[in-house]
C-alpha cells in the first residue's frame, strides 16, 4: 500500500485574514448563503448548507470506508475555498476527538444508530464541544443535515441527544481520559511513554511551516525558528503570501526539513531521491550544491505535481524520473541516496488526523516490509561508501529503528550516527542511537512539530 502523505506538499487552508471567517462558519452554521422555507406540503425545507454536507461526506468517508480525509474532499467538489476549509476544520476536529465523542454519546443512545446517522451526531457534539457553535446552531444545522441525506426519521432522536449534550456535555468531559480515548489501543501501546504528549500534539492544528530558498527574505509575519524554517501560524496560506509565484520558499514542516541537512556536505555528488513527489526534500537537495539530482516518482499525477513545484521554484537541474524506486535501475551508482519511504504517516496527525481511523496494525506491518525492500534497491543504487538517509514521517518503531536494526543486522551497512553537533539546532530529536526523531509533542511552545524518524547508513 502506498502512503503518499505529502508532508512537503503545499497546505490547504485559508489565509489568517480568512481563518476568522472559517471559524465564523463553523460557528455559525452558516455557509453559502443559506435559504430554508416551506416545502409545497408545508414541511420545513432543509436549509442548503455546503460545510456541513462536505464535513459529513469527509467523516463518513474515513469512517465507514477509511478513505483518506483528503481524498474524500477532493472527491466531493463545491463550495468556496472558504467553505471547503471550514468543512476539513469540522472534519478533522470530530476526527480528533472522535473516542471522546464516542463516550458521550453512548449513555444517550438505547441502540446503535445506522453508520451516517452516527457520523451526523458526531459533527453535532463535535461543533458543540470543541468548536464553540451555539447551541441552536449546532442543533439546528445537524438536524437539517440529516433531512437533506433522506434521514427525516432521525431527526428527533438528534434533537433530543444533541440538546441534551449541550446542556450536560461539558459536565460528562469531567473526569474522562480523553487522550487515552482518542486514540486507538493498539496505537496508545505502541507509542509507549509518549503517547500522551503526542495526543495533546496533535490536538492543535499545525501551523504552516516553509523553506526559505537560499538567500529568501523572511516572509513578514514569520517567525524563523533555530533550525532555518520559517513558522507562520495555522491557515496561513502558503499562495497568498509575497514571493510565492517567485518560487522563494516551499511548505515543509520544521522536522521533515530536517532530513536532508543531516546528509552532510554533498557538493559536487551524484544523489537520487528515491520518493520525491511533492518535492520538498528534492529542492532541498537541489539547493545542497549536489552535482546532479535524480528524483524518483511511481505516481504519475504526483510525478507531475513535482515537475510543477520545481519549475515554480526555478529548479531545472533536477531530472525527474517517472518510474518504480524498487526496480529502476541508474545508469552509474550514486554518492548519495535519500530514501524518505512510504509510511503509515502517523506523524502527520496534526494534518491527517484520519490516520488514527484508518490505518491498522496490518498496514504498518505491510509497509516495514516495504521499507525493507526500498532499503535494499538503495544498496544496489550506492557506490561502495555511499551514504543513505533514510526516513520516514511515522512514529512507529517497526517503521523507524526496527528497520535500522534489520539493515544493520544484514551485514550490508554501517550506521554513521547523527552528532550532537549536527542536531544542535534540535537536540531533543536526537536518541541514543544517533537517529533523529521527533513527535507532534515537541516544541509545545513553538507549536509543535511533525513526527519524524530519520537514520544515516553507509554501504559497505
Ligand atoms: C512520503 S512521500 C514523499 C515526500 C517527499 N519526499 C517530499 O519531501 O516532498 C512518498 C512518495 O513516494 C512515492 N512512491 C511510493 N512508492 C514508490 C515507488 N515504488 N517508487 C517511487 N516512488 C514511490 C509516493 O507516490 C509518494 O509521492
Amino acid at each position: 500500500m502506498t502512503q503518499s502523505r505529502p508532508e512537503g506538499a503545499p497546505q490547504s487552508g485559508t489565509s489568517s485574514a480568512a481563518s476568522s471567517s472559517v471559524s465564523s462558519r463553523v460557528a455559525s452554521g452558516r455557509s453559502s448563503p443559506a435559504r430554508s422555507g416551506r416545502t409545497r406540503s408545508g414541511g420545513r425545507r432543509p436549509a442548503p448548507d455546503v460545510v456541513r454536507d462536505l464535513a459529513f461526506d469527509i467523516l463518513c468517508g474515513v469512517v465507514e470506508d477509511r478513505r483518506m480525509l483528503e481524498t474524500t474532499l477532493e472527491r466531493h467538489p463545491g463550495g468556496d475555498g472558504r467553505d471547503r476549509a471550514a468543512a476539513h476544520r469540522l472534519a478533522a476536529t470530530a476526527l480528533r476527538h472522535m473516542g471522546t465523542i464516542g463516550e458521550i454519546l453512548q449513555p444517550f443512545l438505547k441502540r446503535e444508530p445506522p453508520a451516517p446517522v452516527r457520523c451526523a451526531l458526531i459533527l453535532g457534539v463535535a461543533q458543540l464541544l470543541y468548536l464553540d457553535t451555539p447551541p441552536h446552531a449546532a442543533v439546528g444545522t445537524i438536524v437539517d443535515l440529516l433531512r437533506r441525506r433522506g434521514l427525516a426519521p432521525f431527526t428527533g432522536l438528534a434533537n433530543a441527544v444533541l440538546r441534551r449534550v449541550a446542556r450536560e456535555g461539558e459536565t460528562l468531559r469531567e473526569g474522562l481520559d480523553e487522550a487515552r480515548l482518542d486514540v486507538p489501543p493498539w496505537l496508545w501501546s505502541a507509542w509507549g511513554p509518549r503517547a500522551r504528549a503526542i495526543t495533546h500534539g496533535f490536538y492543535r492544528e499545525a501551523p504552516l511551516d516553509l523553506t526559505l530558498r537560499p538567500g529568501a527574505e523572511v516572509p513578514r509575519e514569520g517567525t524563523l525558528l533555530p533550525t532555518g524554517s520559517v513558522r507562520l501560524p495555522p491557515g496561513t496560506r502558503m499562495t497568498g503570501l509575497p514571493g510565492y509565484e517567485e518560487g522563494q520558499f516551499w511548505a515543509q514542516d520544521a522536522a521533515a526539513a530536517m532530513p536532508v541537512r543531516l546528509m552532510g556536505d554533498l557538493t559536487g555528488q551524484r544523489v537520487a531521491d528515491l520518493c520525491a513527489a511533492p518535492g520538498g526534500k528534492t529542492a532541498q537537495l537541489a539547493h545542497a550544491g549536489a552535482d546532479h539530482v535524480t528524483a524518483v516518482e511511481r505516481e504519475a499525477p504526483r510525478a507531475a505535481r513535482l515537475r510543477e513545484n520545481l519549475a515554480r521554484l526555478g529548479l531545472g537541474n533536477v531530472e525527474v524520473v517517472e518510474g518504480d524506486a524498487l526496480s529502476w535501475k541508474p545508469q552509474q551508482p550514486f554518492d548519495a541516496v535519500l530514501l524518505d519511504a512510504p509510511c503509515s504517516a502517523t506523524g502527520t496527525l496534526r494534518r491527517h488526523p484520519d490516520v488514527l481511523w484508518n490505518k491498522r496494525p496490518r498496514d504498518v506491518k505491510a509497509l516495514a516490509e516495504t521499507q525493507d525492500a526500498f532499503i535494499d534497491a538503495a544498496h544496489e543504487m550506492l557506490k561502495p561508501g555511499g551514504k543513505l538517509l533514510y526516513a520516514v514521517c511515522s512514529l512507529q518503531d517497526e517503521e523507524g529503528p526496527d528497520r535500522i536494526a534489520k539493515a544493520l543486522a544484514s551485514g550490508r551497512w554501517a550506521l554513521a550516527p547523527f552528532t550532537p553537533e549536527e542536531l544542535a539546532t534540535m537536540p531533543e530529536a536526537r536518541t541514543q542511537e544517533g537517529y533523529f526523531r521527533t513527535h507532534p509533542g515537541l516544541w509545545e511552545d513553538r507549536g509543535g512539530m511533525d513526527g519524524f524518524f530519520a537514520a544515516r547508513l553507509v554501504r559497505k
